[in-house]
């Protein structure tokens, strides 16, 4: 059953609809990313759950709990809400035991030991607690920033980017950090990102905005995979995407004949493969092997980009040029001919614009 419940939620600035008739489903518990370009509406959304913004229309529940109707809202303070924003906004002037505290009144019994536990939940060491925000490092101001978030025992956290003023390997070690003790908590969890990596690691759940839309939503692996239409096929990385033509569960492609990852009734649509289902290899003597020719290698470390020009084209066109990736060692060179081999499935997908939610 759904938590968090957002229902035909806008709001315009001007002529910006900032959020267009937003519906989402958070389930108790799970772990939702919101990502998409500058500008989609993914702070707004996140704003407007918070109670730190007013929606125009739209209906928004958490648990059971009106929030919103319309204009109509409860306040941030009493919607048992955390937040942690992306530079932590922890206060300067406090110290670290203090800024976790600073939710928990004074009086509360068991207050210090309470603060213990939440800078150990976050893992930090005790020595920490009367140091300043500026004697710590970026990674370190962010766990406190949960800890503080953590305090007041929320029902929902929502992250605002928390990780993205931090360098990549602190990154990914705080990222996990922050997502194995939401998950322990069982904390519901929405972090707002641009990061589509980190998205389709951290989240049950991930929702995918363009100006001010929902274009999908769903499990990491079905947007990677099985993505809608052509813009969230290369959001969420590189695609390869071909003519087809399609019957009986089967795409009928410049790669052969591949199967489809569900009946579709269209007799010719695009699909799309993710590049590292194309495999390179040696040619063989078949006649009916899919063969191309190796037009250019980019070597980019643990992995090379090999584009290669197919040897065979659909319905007379021109041969398609695919943009794969292999390993450095097995990279083949800039003109010879290999062969092609196709694993899983090929996702047909939607004209621009169709069929969304
Ligand atoms: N207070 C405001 N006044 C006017 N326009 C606003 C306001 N807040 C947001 N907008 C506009 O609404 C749209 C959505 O903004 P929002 O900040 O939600 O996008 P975002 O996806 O979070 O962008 P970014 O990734 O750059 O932070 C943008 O066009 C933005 O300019």
């Amino acid at each position: 059953m759904s938590f968090l419940r957002l229902q035909a939620v806008s709001r315009r600035f001007g002529q910006v609809a900032a959020l267009d008739a937003v519906d989402l489903a958070v389930p108790e518990g799970s772990r939702t990313a919101i990502l998409g370009p500058s500008g989609s509406g993914k702070s707004t959304l996140l704003r407007i759950v918070g109670g730190f913004e007013t929606p125009d229309s739209g209906r928004i529940t958490l648990g059971g709990d009106l929030l919103a109707e319309g204009p109509r809202t409860v306040p941030a303070h009493l919607r048992g809400i955390g937040l942690v924003a992306q530079e932590g906004a922890l206060f300067p002037h406090l110290s670290v035991a203090d800024n976790i505290g600073f939710g928990l009144p004074r009086a509360t019994p068991g207050r210090e030991a309470r603060i213990a536990v939440l800078l150990a939940m976050v893992e930090l060491d005790p020595s920490m607690l009367r140091r300043r925000p500026d004697q710590l490092s970026g990674g370190q101001q962010q766990r406190v920033a949960l800890a503080r978030a953590l305090a007041r025992k929320p029902r929902l956290m929502l992250l605002d980017e928390p990780f993205s003023a931090l360098d990549t390997g602190l990154r990914a070690s705080t990222r996990k950090a922050v997502a194995d003790l939401l998950a322990a908590e069982g904390i519901t969890t929405i972090l707002v990102t641009h990061d589509q990596a980190e998205a389709l690691s951290f989240a049950d759940q991930v929702v995918l905005l363009r100006e001010g839309r929902l274009l999908q939503a769903g499990k990491p692996r079905d947007l990677y995979l099985q993505p809608r239409d052509t813009t969230v096929a290369t959001f969420f990385g590189e695609a390869v995407i071909l003519p087809a033509r399609l019957s009986g569960g089967w795409a009928e492609c410049a790669l052969g004949r591949v199967p489809l990852t569900r009946p579709d009734p269209r007799a010719r649509a695009e699909i799309m493969l993710r590049p590292e289902q194309i495999a390179l290899l040696p040619t063989g003597t078949e006649a009916a092997e899919v063969r191309a020719r190796v037009e250019a290698v980019e070597f980019g470390g643990a992995s090379c980009g090999v584009a290669v020009r197919l040897q065979r084209a659909e319905d007379g066109g021109r041969a398609p040029r695919l943009e794969l990736r292999c390993s450095y060692l097995t990279a083949p060179p800039v003109g010879s001919l290999v062969r092609l081999a196709v694993s899983g499935q090929a996702h047909p997908l939607l004209p621009a614009g169709e069929g969304r939610p």
